[in-house]
């Protein structure tokens, strides 16, 4: 299946600075090209706009002036007559059209937004002033505004007016309150915090505390050449964090990417993020849908349709740890046939044969050779007895050639394009050895089998993430009695915290100094 929703139009190519290498400038070109990013609406205009209205809040007689400037005009021209409807409007949801919901949506089923628009909880009158766009995804737009209560920034969600998009946020209301009050009351976990939610002009809205830029912007801000490993590590320790609470709560969270890990306002200056966006969530054990995560980001079980559990969540974690790294996606494919050979090409290795005999879709990618597949040497002398088509042979049966991305970097193993990778000063011995340590890492996080990928807390202890010495390949304590999911008649998916106490451990033994 060709990708239809999710896609985001094109950011532009990055200024590019001198390299060292042209095949990693054109590769960080065409990527930025490839990867589709949600319009964003931080233009110079409303970032300036906006900052004019801070000054304004701030200095009590500008405020006053500009509260009263009607009655100021009036004064100075008894023939001014000042219309509401005739204020123009700036608007900042884009088509401004309108078409639906007596004309205050367009025609995608968005609220149509514009500075100063309030947002209004009618139970608590509390009123939400929209200032500037932050996103548009596909459940709805997220806008900036201010909060008259506290005094503060918000981000508000508004939700399309549709009501697939409405049961699905609503289930992002009650996993978020769920793990933001039963399971992370502190607010200690590295998950966003919803503040409020509440129905307007036919819209749900959830207000969320306001963060700062994802994890993509900084990586764009950085000439996609990748954040230093101190950072990768800070970065990785807070989502595995988060990553265990959600485990622990039984939460899948289906799109984790760099676009939804937020940088949080700096405390006591320290780096910080946050996951946000549970509108894709689920509890494990009730998955409904098979069509889920971000292309880059997909998991091979759900590539080829296979029962998914918290597992998935590792896979994309693996992806971005490692695009923190290289600053670059691992896995930018145009297809998910191209994603997947990617995978098997880096990786080495394939989905076990039990997995793909299961799976729904192995006949799209794989062709069942009958006996054991003696392997090649991309494949480590693999014994299987699947192979994965040739694109010739998926270009026979779609009567399509399968869509293919460019490799910008050389290919090959994942472990040799982190070390060959020209942007870090592998000199010193110790980041040769924090290298050697964050490629075992990713082994345990990039791995086919589900079953076998380490859980959130397992990696926890790797060396890549408590800074200890790494002195050969981790191997991670046993968890649980290890139940191959869709290989056993009942499987234990732990949604009670389960895990937590099989371990011996609670979430808050779990901290780290950040
Ligand atoms: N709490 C927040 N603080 C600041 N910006 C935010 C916040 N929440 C969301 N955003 C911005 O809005 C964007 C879209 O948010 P979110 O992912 O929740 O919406 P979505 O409709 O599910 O988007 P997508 O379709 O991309 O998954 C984010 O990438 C981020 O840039």
């Amino acid at each position: 299946m060709e990708e239809t929703g999710r896609e985001r139009k094109a950011a532009g190519p990055p200024p590019w600075a001198p390299t060292k290498s042209t095949v990693f400038r054109s590769y960080a070109a065409a990527v930025v090209g490839d990867r589709a990013e949600a319009p964003s609406a931080r233009g110079n205009g409303v970032a300036a706009r906006s900052s004019n209205l801070r000054a304004v809040r701030k200095r009590p007689i500008v405020a006053r002036l500009t509260r009263d400037i009607v009655q100021t005009f009036e004064k100075c021209n008894p023939e001014f007559n000042y219309v509401d409807s005739l204020n123009p409007k700036h608007f900042l949801t884009t088509p401004a059209v309108p078409v639906h919901n007596d004309g205050l949506d367009n025609a995608n089923s968005d609220l149509i937004l514009y500075v100063n628009l309030e947002l209004v909880n009618k139970k608590s009158d509390r009123r939400y002033i929209v200032e500037e766009m932050l996103g548009q995804g596909t459940f709805g737009q997220v806008a900036k505004c201010w909060d008259a209560e506290t005094n503060s920034y918000v981000a508000v969600k508004v939700i399309k007016n549709q009501p697939a998009f409405y049961q699905q946020a609503i289930m992002e209301v009650s996993l978020l309150s769920m793990l933001n009050d039963k399971f992370d009351p502190d607010d200690q976990h590295h998950i966003v915090r919803m503040l409020d939610f509440f129905p307007w002009k036919n819209h749900l809205c959830i207000t969320f505390e306001m963060l700062g830029h994802n994890l993509y912007e900084l990586l764009k801000k950085n000439n996609l050449r990748g954040l230093q490993l101190q950072f990768v590590r800070t970065f990785s320790r807070q989502i595995l964090d988060a990553l265990i609470v959600m485990k622990g709560a039984g939460i899948i969270h289906c799109d984790l990417k760099p676009e939804n890990i937020l940088i949080t306002p700096k405390v006591n200056s320290a780096a910080g993020v946050k996951v946000i966006d549970f509108g894709s969530a689920c509890m494990e054990g009730k998955t409904i849908y098979s069509y889920i995560q971000s292309r880059y980001y997909r998991s091979p079980e759900v590539l080829l349709g296979y029962p998914y559990t918290t597992a998935i969540d590792m896979w994309s974690f693996g992806c971005i740890v490692a695009e923190l790294y290289i600053g670059l996606p691992l896995f930018p494919g145009a297809s998910e046939y191209d994603v997947l050979s990617r995978m098997i090409e880096m990786v080495g290795g394939q989905p076990p044969d039990d997995l793909l005999r299961e799976a729904k879709n192995t006949r799209k990618f794989f062709k069942h050779a009958g006996s054991i597949y003696p392997g090649n040497e991309a494949h480590d002398g693999l014994r299987s007895s699947y192979r994965i088509l040739t694109e010739d042979e998926v270009e026979a049966r779609d009567s399509k050639k399968p869509k293919i991305g460019k490799w910008y970097f050389p290919r090959g193993r994942l472990d040799r394009l982190i070390f060959s990778y020209p942007w870090k000063n592998l000199n010193e011995e110790a980041e040769k050895e924090d290298c050697l340590a964050l490629v075992d890492f990713l082994r345990g996080l990039v791995e086919f089998d589900p079953n076998k990928r380490w859980s959130p807390l397992q990696a926890s202890y790797h060396p890549f993430i408590t800074g200890e010495a790494f002195t050969g390949p981790y191997e991670p304590f046993r968890e649980t009695p290890v139940i191959p999911v869709g290989r056993a008649a009942t499987v234990d998916h732990n949604p009670g915290g389960g895990h937590w106490l099989a371990a011996g451990l609670s979430p808050q033994v779990v901290s780290w100094k950040h």
